[in-house]
């Protein structure tokens, strides 16, 4: 039971492929039966097992795990409506010598695993299917699904039948996006990766924790890190992306704009056409509290126009012609709306829009949201797992921009330094806990660095 950081996401085409090339399919079974085995033991101590198995090879793995946890002493029954489909659902079928009980009547047991569908599920279950499936989770004290919580559209996230909430999620082989992807991802609660010996690869991984620059003896504030925020209308929201940028290691940030007061480490200055002219300026933000007025799409202009590495977010997404050729290294940070208001209605899962959407823009995108997907022109993905909903206030987005103007001013390609703001930030939103205000997050930057 492997954490899910750093993994490669699979498709389900990708992952058929995948056990494809490993030969013997009932092996396979086997070993996926075997792996459930040992991690539902584990995780059900001595409580009693009740495993529904489907008419694919989800159930096939839910019969295989039911015999070898038997001949290991546990207490397990079986509940399914649909005969076995698939031959090696059929095989594992036959090998298991305990009643089947059907889903309507089985009563509950204290562990609860769902071996209903996998990656194979191609609609929406069956009402009384589901039905069983809700009851029989609600009455347990610990629900655990195998592969995915059935109910969920393996590769976009979306929810056919909106399944129960799980404690655990077993994926075997390798994450699927619907792991990761809302809604699909809240249900599926702690995900934990089964190794059946099957070799996975691909340019999609899950997020996972940055390798970030320390300062040495040699360092200087230049050296760290300069940062530029560009100011606007509402000198809060640039003030929150220059704190950020502080709090993520940046050594000298200049916010120009108006306004005054701390952090006094903050070099403020008015914004001039030729503010921006300085070379040490490793990475400009503009876009938090920019506003939409007059005067800023100049301000955007310059900003493209200085050659700095650009992190580009908020009112700079409202501006910015995203099919206009561009030098500089850039980083967009759209929010849903924003995003749309760019692209255009999203096609596929969140993880094909935003790789179409980082090759169309010549920019990494990082397209915000409870589940954050990060995407680089060459077509690498990462994807956030699990962020804090606690974090849906404003002023968040800035703290995310100006982290990320940090990471690029620190030399981090663009999209490490994407991925290294995103796990920061969702780091301090953790250490936060709850109902805390974006500039706490900002402040708690530094405890997670
Ligand atoms: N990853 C690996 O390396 C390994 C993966 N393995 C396991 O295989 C799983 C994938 O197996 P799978 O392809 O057989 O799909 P699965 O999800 O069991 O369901 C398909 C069946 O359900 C049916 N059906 C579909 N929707 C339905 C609905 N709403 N209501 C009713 N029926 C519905 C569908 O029939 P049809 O659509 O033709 O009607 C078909 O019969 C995978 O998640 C993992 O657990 C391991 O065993 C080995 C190693
Ligand atoms: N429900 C949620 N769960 C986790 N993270 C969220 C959630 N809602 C928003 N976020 C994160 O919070 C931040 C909000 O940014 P944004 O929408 O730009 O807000 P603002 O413009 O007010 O700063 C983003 O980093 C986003 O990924
Ligand atoms: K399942």
């Amino acid at each position: 039971m492997t954490p899910i950081d750093g993994y490669p996401i699979l498709t389900t085409a990708a992952m058929r492929a995948a056990e494809e090339a490993c030969g013997d399919p009932a092996m396979l079974m086997e070993r996926a039966g075997a792996a459930v085995a040992a991690a539902v033991g584990r995780l059900a101590g001595g409580s009693a097992i009740l495993i529904l198995c489907g008419p694919g090879n989800n159930g096939g793995d839910g019969y295989v795990a039911a015999r070898l946890m038997t001949a290991a002493g546990h207490a397990v029954r079986v509940a399914a409506d649909d005969e076995p489909r698939s031959a090696l659902a059929i095989d594992a079928r036959r090998r298991w010598t305990g009643p089947v009980e059907p889903l309507g009547t089985a009563l509950p047991a204290p562990i609860l695993v769902d071996a209903l569908f996998g990656t194979g599920l191609t609609r929406p279950l069956e009402n009384r299917t589901a039905a069983a499936l809700h009851r029989l989770a609600d009455a347990a004290s610990l629900r655990i699904a195998i592969d995915l919580p059935s109910g969920v559209a393996t590769d976009d996230g979306t929810v056919p039948t909106m399944p129960p909430r799980f404690d655990v999620t077993l994926a075997l082989a390798a994450p699927k996006p619907a792991h990761l992807l809302q809604p699909a991802a809240r249900q599926a609660g702690r995900v934990r990766v089964l190794d059946i010996g099957v070799p996975v690869t691909g340019d999609a991984h899950v997020l996972a924790r940055p390798v970030l620059p320390d300062p040495g003896p040699e360092s200087h504030k230049y050296s760290r890190g300069m940062v530029a925020v560009v100011g606007g209308d509402m000198a809060g929201a640039a003030e929150l992306a220059s704190l950020a940028a502080m709090r993520a290691g940046a050594g000298y940030v200049l916010y120009l704009g108006e306004g005054q007061g701390p952090p006094h480490g903050l070099v403020r200055r008015r914004w001039s056409p030729d503010a921006l002219d300085d070379p040490r300026i490793g990475a400009v933000v503009i876009g938090p509290g920019l506003g939409r007025g007059d005067g800023t799409g100049a301000r955007l202009a310059t900003a493209i126009g200085s050659g700095h590495e650009l992190v580009i977010d908020g009112d700079a997404l409202r501006l910015l012609d995203v099919d206009a050729p561009r030098t500089a290294t850039t980083i967009l940070t759209p929010h849903a709306g924003e995003f749309a208001h760019l692209f255009g209605k999203a096609w596929g899962s969140k993880i094909d829009a935003t790789r179409m959407a980082a090759r169309r823009a010549d920019a990494v995108i990082v397209h915000k949201g409870a589940d954050t997907v990060i995407a680089a022109p060459d077509g690498r993905v990462a994807v956030s797992a699990g962020s804090s909903d606690w974090l849906s206030a404003a002023g968040t987005g800035d703290v995310l921009a100006g982290a990320a103007g940090a990471m690029l001013a620190a030399g981090l390609p663009p999209f490490e330094a994407a991925g290294a703001a995103v796990w920061l930030h969702r780091a301090a939103a953790a250490v936060c806990g709850r109902s805390f205000i974006a500039d706490d997050l900002a402040a708690a930057l530094s405890r997670v660095r």
